[in-house]
């Protein structure tokens, strides 16, 4: 059964002059933990804002749990539990004092649902009478995530809550994450870090208002079968200038210490590559063919999107 249902929303601001959203369509089953991918300004937070009831979209449909985002807005926000990207606690009250008034917004208290954040709160409990707003950004994840499940919501939205996270962090919440999908909760999560796609069931990848593509992580990978080179050389910038000047290049990009390269013939013109780096001077050139990961994909599609056979 889908927890959440995505058709056809098209969202403008600016009297229909930025496109935030152009006509997509998802639905997360009930249960998941499903990815929203994509870069900044890709639309992730209207989507969000859409899906919570805070702003209503120029076109289309959406339900959560079945209810009409437009028409049943008041049971919505009885149910869903949302932590926005920015500003979702109060600075100036204590982590204490934030999590009570969370629960008194939802008509609940904190001892009456505490088992849902139990093993989350306790990491921050010796810090209680601290003030949010001096929070490291980890712990005001965890504060944030407490809120957004005080009142035991049935669907979660989780707006970049890793953004800004060491990685240690970053892996505990998703850690998190997997404990509540264990209790039923359905999760949409939202990032821009492509390395977080493994830890969701599906995800969606999106880029300037568009769906490029949804499906499992090894699926979405799979179904790119660009053969991708790694060209590895001393002067990297030079080399990523020089590779993108070749007229065999199809795409360039560096990955760390490498660049990921698709040739227009394919991987068949290695050698006339290998040459033609040569003779630009290039030393302790190697060349290599490996298996795209999701930012290599993420790249084909998004360059598909944009320029449509
Ligand atoms: N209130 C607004 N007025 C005008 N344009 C807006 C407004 N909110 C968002 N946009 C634009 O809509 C597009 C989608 O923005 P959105 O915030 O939904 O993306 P996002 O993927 O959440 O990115 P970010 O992480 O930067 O918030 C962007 O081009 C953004 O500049």
């Amino acid at each position: 059964m889908s927890s959440i249902s995505v058709k056809n929303i098209t969202k403008t601001y600016e009297k229909g002059k930025v496109l935030a959203l152009d006509n997509i369509s998802l639905e997360v089953k009930s249960g998941e933990l499903f990815g929203l991918i994509g870069p900044d300004g890709a639309g992730k937070t209207t989507l969000f804002r859409i899906l919570t009831t805070l702003l209503v979209a120029d076109q289309g449909q959406a339900t959560v749990a079945g209810l009409d985002v437009v028409k049943n807005l008041w049971d919505i926000r009885k149910i869903v539990g949302y932590m926005p990207g920015k500003f979702s606690l109060y600075q100036d009250l204590s982590i204490e004092e934030n999590l009570n008034f969370f629960a008194t917004v939802f008509n609940t208290t904190v001892e009456e649902n505490f088992h849902l954040i139990e093993d989350i709160y306790v990491q921050i409990e010796p810090f209680k009478k601290r003030l949010a707003g001096k929070l490291s950004g980890g712990m005001k994840q965890k504060l944030a995530l407490c809120c957004a499940l005080i009142h035991q919501p049935k669907v979660l939205f989780l707006d970049e809550p890793t953004t800004g996270v060491d990685p240690v962090s970053r892996k505990e919440f998703w850690d998190m994450l997997d404990r509540l999908k264990s209790r039923g909760i359905t999760i949409l999560v939202s990032t821009p870090y492509m390395d977080e796609a493994s830890r969701c069931d599906r995800i969606a990848l999106i880029q300037k208002g568009k769906i490029l593509d949804i499906d499992t992580l090894k699926n979405i990978i799979s179904k790119n079968t660009q053969l991708l080179l790694a060209v590895k050389g001393e002067e990297r910038f030079r080399l990523l200038n020089d590779i993108r000047a070749y007229e065999d290049t199809l795409t360039c990009f560096a990955f760390g210490e490498e660049n990921h390269v698709v040739l227009k013939s394919g991987t068949e013109k290695v050698d006339s590559l290998s040459k033609y780096l040569a003779d630009k001077n290039h030393k302790g050139v190697e060349i290599k063919a490996i298996e795209p990961n999701i930012e290599d994909t993420f790249i084909k599609l998004m360059l598909e999107s944009e320029n449509p056979q």
